[in-house]
């Protein structure tokens, strides 16, 4: 029997009350690729419970992060969140953070972690879907950590979008959304960011196994050619 966590943090925050938190502690949840796993209800039955497949999707500024994301999500049923539009959805509706985060933004900064987070995390458990795009995050140690700090929980795997830098300040400065921080000067800061704290978290999930990197240059058609067979590989696995 197929059993949707009510919230996924619930499965891994053992503070939050739910029927998931009496599931033995040494219990490995988002091993790669898993996403069931055995619990113990409250009268003690065990049965499947369906557990999220989080997939972190990494790359440098205009790397084609959110292009993918959309064909993914057509193609395999994910959900896309993303972390940047996130962020700039908050300043619309909390005054509170609004200057800080368009400042980050602007200066090609990262916000603080603990915001990012909850942002993802309400997202996340707002969501009825199991299968979640998490882009453009981490993007950095603090944030990778805060993550899993907060919820316990780890990518099942991590794709990475290999853009070299003339391209990827082709492609922002011909993007035509209005964004704050498509413009050279920006563009120059956040590429150095990327470097300084990005990069080393990409080589943290490439030592662990789990990242999938990804040729991004090409048309938006062949670079999805790449990343197709990742998530069909898995597909059954993962319904
Ligand atoms: N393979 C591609 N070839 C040419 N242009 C592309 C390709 N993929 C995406 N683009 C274009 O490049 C721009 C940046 O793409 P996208 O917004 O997907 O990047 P991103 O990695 O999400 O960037 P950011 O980190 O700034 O959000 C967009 O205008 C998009 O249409
Ligand atoms: N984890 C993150 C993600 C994004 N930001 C800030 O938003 C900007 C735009 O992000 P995109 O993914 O849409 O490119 C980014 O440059 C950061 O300033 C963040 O702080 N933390
Ligand atoms: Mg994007």
């Amino acid at each position: 029997m197929w059993r949707r966590v009510a919230s996924v943090f619930t499965l891994l925050a053992p503070s939050r009350s739910s029927v998931l938190n009496k599931v033995p502690h040494n219990l490995k949840f988002l091993e790669v690729f898993a996403t069931e796993v055995m619990t113990p209800t409250e009268d003690g039955v065990l049965s499947k419970v369906k557990t999220p497949f989080i997939t972190f999707v990494l790359g440098g500024p205009g790397s084609g992060k959110g292009t993918q994301c959309l064909k993914i999500v057509e193609s395999f049923g994910f959900t896309h969140l993303s972390a940047g539009d996130l962020l700039r959805k908050e300043t619309s509706t909390n005054a509170k953070f609004c200057d800080m985060i368009n400042d980050t933004i602007k200066e090609g900064g990262i916000v603080p972690s603990e915001l990012t987070v909850k942002l993802i995390q309400g997202a996340i458990d707002s969501s009825e879907n199991y299968k979640f795009l998490i882009d453009g995050f981490p993007r950095s140690e603090e944030n990778r950590s805060a993550f899993e700090k907060i919820t316990g929980a780890e990518p099942n795997i991590v794709l990475f979008f290999d853009c070299p830098e003339e391209e990827m300040v082709r492609r922002v400065l011909s993007r035509n959304e209005g964004r704050l921080d498509d413009n050279i000067d920006t563009m120059k800061k956040r590429l150095k960011t990327f470097t300084a704290l990005s990069l080393p978290v990409i080589n943290y999930y490439s030592e662990k196994g789990k990242l999938l990197k990804i040729n991004a240059v090409g048309t938006e058609d062949e670079v999805f050619e790449q990343v197709r067979p990742v998530f069909a590989k898995y597909e059954k696995e993962i319904r």
